[in-house]
């Protein structure tokens, strides 16, 4: 949903390193329409999310959101350029304290704060073969 190519609903998120923190630029379109002309919240907090795990890429770290709190400024519009950008604020053991801005130039239009938890390969191969179970018990 984030930065994968194959999904044609998905955000193809690019994203680069700056430093310590993570930065895309993104454009959201008709696919994100929540209001007219305005971005659907939801899909503006899955390219944060996306963007957070991007960011433990960068630190080695495997880990999911546990706890993802977004702060809506103004309207996110689409087919605007936007710069997006995150950072770890504090690690305190398995957790991640991370925070991200979504700028126009130079005004924030979304803020948010997460907390990652780190977890290890197990915490996948076992979602994906509980889901394996259930497709093949349907
Ligand atoms: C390929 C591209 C991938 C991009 C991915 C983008 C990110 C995602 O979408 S991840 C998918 C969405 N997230 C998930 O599916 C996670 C689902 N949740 C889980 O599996 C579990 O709750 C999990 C693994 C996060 C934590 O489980 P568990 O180990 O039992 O945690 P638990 O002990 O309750 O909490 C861990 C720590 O976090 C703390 N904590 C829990 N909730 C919060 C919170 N809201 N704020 C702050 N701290 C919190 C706990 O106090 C605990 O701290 P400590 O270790 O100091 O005691």
């Amino acid at each position: 949903m984030g930065c994968g190519p194959d999904n044609p609903h998905g955000h193809h998120l690019q994203v680069r390193r700056d430093g310590q923190d993570v930065v895309a630029e993104h454009v959201f379109d008709e696919r994100h329409v929540g209001a007219p002309g305005i971005a659907h919240g939801g899909a503006v907090a899955t390219v944060i999310d996306d963007l957070f795990g991007f960011l433990l890429y960068g630190m080695g770290s495997l880990g999911v959101t546990r706890s993802l709190q977004m702060d809506y400024r103004a309207p996110v519009l689409l087919g605007r350029n936007y710069i997006l950008r995150a950072r770890l604020v504090e690690r305190d053991g398995r957790k991640m304290h991370t925070a991200a801005t979504v700028a126009h130039e130079t005004n924030f239009v979304a803020t948010a704060r997460a907390v990652f938890v780190a977890v290890d390969l197990g915490h996948f191969t076992e979602a994906l073969s509980s889901a394996d179970r259930d497709r093949s018990s349907r």
